[in-house]
């Protein structure tokens, strides 16, 4: 795929989530992995719905700007989550209403916020971790992140939102639906009496998918 294209893509991903409430105002921040150890990055400041292709970023993984507009505060946490994780080639960071209002309740298990209830959130996710609250674009959520890099695919940012890896853009940005629709039906479910799925069914749908 052209570098053009990839900038494209994620022009009109970044505006469909805007236009669909998943993000307000400049909040948020996506990312992809180009080739030649190189980054495309949101500006900062931007809104997910009025991006232009000319004005995304361009870093090298030192984070230098070698193309585009001052890249995203959060810059630094992408740049080191691609270098732990090479399976991961896409990145999305939301403020998501139902997954941020998660990441505000105290004595949230850090290991994994959301214990699964519903097959797709296992097939496309699994766990959530949480980050302890730090400043947005403070350098300690890139080295919490850049240490668990490995251990799933998102991760709650505790008081702030979301942080969700991809294959490429279009499975991180799947992931991120699929990972939004799954908090708002646990606060949807709240006082009810959920059947959680057990733990042979779980390792049945990860196995599956191997
Ligand atoms: O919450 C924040 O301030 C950032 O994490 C964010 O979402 C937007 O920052 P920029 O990408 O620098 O606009
Ligand atoms: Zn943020």
């Amino acid at each position: 795929m052209s570098e053009q294209q990839q900038k494209i893509d994620l022009v009109n991903l970044a505006r469909s989530l805007f236009e669909r409430g998943y993000s307000v105002g400049g909040a948020g921040n996506i990312s992809l992995r180009l080739s030649g150890n190189r980054f495309l990055v949101t500006p900062t400041g931007s809104s997910l719905g009025r991006l232009k292709a000319e004005d995304l970023s361009v870093l090298d993984s030192d984070g230098n700007l070698l193309e585009g507009k001052k890249p995203s505060k959060e810059s630094v946490f992408h740049l080191a989550m691609y270098q732990r994780n090479p399976a991961c080639n896409a990145i999305v960071h939301l403020h998501s209403t139902y997954l941020t209002a998660l990441s505000c309740l105290d004595n949230l298990d850090p290991s994994n916020a959301i214990n699964a209830f519903t097959p797709y959130y296992v097939m496309r996710v699994g766990k959530l971790p949480v980050i302890p609250y730090y400043r947005p674009g403070s350098p300690e959520i890139a080295r919490e992140l850049s240490e668990r890099a490995l251990d799933g695919k998102a991760f709650l940012l505790a008081n702030h939102g979301v942080v969700v890896c991809g294959s490429d853009l279009f499975d991180a940005v799947d992931n991120t639906e699929e990972l939004e629709e799954t908090a708002k039906l646990m606060f949807l479910l709240k006082g009810q009496n959920v059947r959680y799925l057990t733990d042979d069914e779980v390792n049945d749908l990860k196995n599956r998918g191997k």
